[in-house]
């Protein structure tokens, strides 16, 4: 069964919460944006593209409750501004992901050119914005499929093990059917290279200290029967070095919470690391993401804003009791602990993401095809939206919007 991490229907939307997975499938109602707010901040739904559509169809839900009970009252210039406030409201859950805030720029556009139709009123304005977020939520599993196809021939492409016929890969954090609508990016690509049987072997990153990678990838691993392998962070430079050949691993690929204009990406605490030890070890470093995480109106990654998470984060951990004899184990789901797993009292520095210099990127995979340095070093992104990329198609432009002083 096909892994689901959203359920919407026109009115209702269900989201798989993250916190009890991997010991509980537990779905949980949105009602509207404030109910999504909460689930963004406490991470009950995470990773990029899966708050910006969890963002995007809570608002949906919320006008189509609105438009039953105040719809006749309401003007088109109030329901402009109600989605306007109500957007503004959901892009401040969490900072660094920038799909969130392109969709609230894509949706009110929608919601502006709604506006300026002849026969315009709050029903229509209503209608126009939930077709558009329900077109997110399709639109990024065909996306995270052609990121899979992309990023899977560009390993077979250009690594020894790909031109071999198998390779291995190690991926960070959660990136997979529970970070996105489904399929997954930096997951996705390991998805595909499954599908063609292409792939001996996924290792992933337990991830401190949130875990994605331990509960929520390995989870999935698991679920779809991909062969892998859960490590500690601390483990990547001794597997590179120790299983790196033997293993066939050809390339560390990891997801994006932003990917600035000159490459910079922001991605889960760790990724750097990854990519140090991927240069060190020559082994191929991939960022998978779509498009709606390319941000062009950041330069660099000195502009990203990473958020910092509570320190209980790093000093606790929370999860059911173990037990059972040291050959079987078993959970004990009436039973949810949190214990201490740091010194009472030290100071703790608990950033969520860090930034991996362009230099260190082989290749930044997206929807339309696999961007790579350019003879002068650098990646030029505005590509992906020409679309004059590896296998690419021709559409979605999105430049960077020139700042006032910039003139047209
Ligand atoms: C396809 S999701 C890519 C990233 O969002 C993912 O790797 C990540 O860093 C998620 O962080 P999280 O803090 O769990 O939301």
């Amino acid at each position: 069964m096909v892994l689901q991490a959203i359920r919407y229907n026109r009115g209702s939307l269900q989201i798989l919460d993250q916190l009890q997975l991997p010991y509980r499938e537990l779905y949980e109602g949105i009602r509207d944006t404030k109910d999504a707010w909460d689930a963004i901040k406490q991470m009950r739904v995470r990773g990029a593209p899966a708050i910006a559509i969890v963002a995007a169809l809570s608002l949906a839900v919320e006008l189509q409750n609105v438009l039953n009970t105040d719809g006749e009252s309401m003007t088109a210039g109030d329901m402009v501004s109600f989605v306007g406030k109500k957007l503004e409201y959901l892009v401040t859950s969490r900072p660094t992901a920038v799909n969130l805030a392109d969709a609230a720029r894509k949706l009110k556009t929608v919601v502006a050119d709604a506006h300026s139709r002849a026969e315009t009123s709050s029903g229509s304005i209503g209608e126009a914005y939930m077709i558009a977020a329900e077109r997110m939520l399709v639109d990024d599993v065909q996306d995270n499929e052609n990121i899979g196809r992309h990023g899977a021939e560009w390993i077979l492409g250009n690594t020894v093990w790909g031109r071999e016929g198998k390779v291995s890969v190690l991926t960070h954090c959660n990136t997979g059917s529970l970070a996105t609508a489904g399929y997954g990016t930096a997951l996705g690509v390991i998805r595909a290279l499954q599908s063609r049987s292409s792939l001996h072997h996924a290792y992933c990153c337990e991830t401190r200290p949130y875990n994605q990678g331990a509960r929520l990838t390995a989870y999935e691993l698991v679920h779809d029967d991909i062969p892998g392998t859960l490590i500690t962070d601390s483990m990547a430079a001794a597997l590179l070095r120790t299983k790196g050949q033997a293993d066939k691993i050809a390339a560390v690929v990891v997801g994006a919470d932003r990917v600035a204009a000159n490459g910079d990406t922001a991605n889960k605490i760790g990724t750097y690391a990854l990519a140090i030890l991927a240069r060190h070890h020559g082994v191929k470093f991939l960022v998978a993401a779509p498009r709606t995480t390319v941000d062009m109106n950041t330069l660099s990654g000195d502009e990203i804003v990473v958020e910092q998470r509570p320190s209980i984060e790093v000093a606790e951990i929370t999860g059911p009791r173990v037990q059972g004899s040291k050959e079987h184990r078993a959970v004990d789901l009436d039973h949810i602990e949190t214990v201490g797993v740091a010194a009472p009292g030290i100071e703790i520095w608990n950033p969520a993401f860090d930034v991996t210099p362009a230099g260190l990127i082989d290749g930044i995979v997206t929807e339309v095809g696999v961007v790579e340095k350019r003879a002068d070093g650098r990646f030029r992104l505005s590509d992906v939206f020409d679309a004059e990329v590896r296998g690419g198609r021709a559409d979605g432009r999105r430049k960077r919007t020139p700042s006032p002083s910039e003139g047209p």
